[in-house]
């Protein structure tokens, strides 16, 4: 389908293809939701090849240079002291609407990633409605729209991008070999560190991943803030603290780690997975017409509407 095609339910037969949309969500939650959330029969309409995503050692010099440093930087000593600094400051960093929140972030160019060279409000938006096409629930759709709003952070309390953006890994034990330029760990402290180099680190196999720090960044500040002032489910929480952690969702690293309910989550995190990246490769969005849609969506799962950020 070509990339206008796609936009066409919001033109003229816009409204009833959204009460269509809308009725598809209400079955959705009847049926009990995960039948729709976890098949894995995508239809995007990507010009680009799945296989052409993520191709690390063809990327160009900002983005091994970017993982280069958060390679080196991302310490157990630099996360403590990031988690302290988020606690300690006094909430708010800022309070706005989640829109006025996407239309902040809309600035920053995001230098890991390889793949898209749009904003951030269009890469949110189109994340969206690859999930809206596809019929899953309204607050997967929600979570489409603002699971990088966590890059806010890059304007907050931020030393760089690489304590932003970027894929995410555990600190406190050893760097698995399948995270991307895992050569570049060698320059980590940690990687020398006599017990944050053995595989199970500081932690306990089935110690569940709520209890392994990972990487500080857009993932982890974004994950609190919607945990504390929105209504959307575990699943959603899942979706976005652990979007960036390639080496666990996509190569099946540090698993023995996990618990029975991270291995349910593991399979939310997996659905949305390729929303998040083959998206990339669709139509540019129009943010003002899809406005209305999406401040309905967000005022459903954020009732008191000002957040803070
Ligand atoms: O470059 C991207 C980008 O920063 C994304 O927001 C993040 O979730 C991905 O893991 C990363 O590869
Ligand atoms: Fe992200
Ligand atoms: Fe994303």
């Amino acid at each position: 389908m070509a990339p206008s095609a796609i936009y066409d339910y919001n033109d003229r037969d816009g409204q009833a293809l959204e009460a269509i949309s809308d009725a598809v969500d209400e079955v959705n939650y009847i049926k009990g939701k995960k039948a729709a959330l976890y098949d894995d029969k995508s239809n995007f309409d990507s010009e680009k090849d799945k296989t052409q995503f993520r191709q690390y050692d063809q990327a160009c010099d900002r983005v091994k240079s970017f993982y280069r440093e958060q390679h080196e930087k991302q310490t157990v000593a630099y996360n403590l002291a990031a988690r302290n600094r988020f606690r300690s400051a006094a909430r708010a960093r800022d309070e706005m609407t989640v829109w006025e929140a996407m239309e902040k972030l809309n600035t920053l160019i995001d230098e890991s990633d390889p793949d898209t060279s749009l904003s951030q409000i269009q890469h949110l938006l189109q994340s969206a409605e690859a999930i809206r096409r596809d019929g899953k629930p309204r607050w997967m759709q929600l979570t489409g729209l603002i699971h990088d709003l966590g890059k806010l952070l890059f304007f907050y309390d931020a030393r760089g991008q690489w304590d932003v953006v970027g894929d995410t890994f555990p600190v406190g034990c050893a760097f698995d070999a399948r995270i991307i330029y895992p050569e570049s760990f060698a320059g980590n402290p940690d990687a020398r560190d006599p017990v944050y180099s053995t595989e199970n680190g500081i932690y306990e196999p089935g110690c569940g991943l709520d209890n392994v720090m990972l990487s500080w960044g857009h993932d982890e500040y974004l994950y609190h803030v919607v945990k504390d002032q929105s209504t959307l489910p575990p699943e959603a929480l899942a979706m976005i603290r652990y979007h960036s952690f390639y080496s666990w969702h996509k190569e099946g690293a540090y698993r023995q780690f996990m618990t029975d309910k991270d291995h349910e989550m593991l399979k939310a995190v997996q659905a949305f997975n390729p929303y998040d990246l083959y998206s990339k490769s669709d139509g540019v969005p129009s943010a003002e017409e899809l406005k209305p849609y999406y401040m309905d969506l967000i005022d459903e799962f954020f009732p008191q509407k000002i957040i803070k950020w």
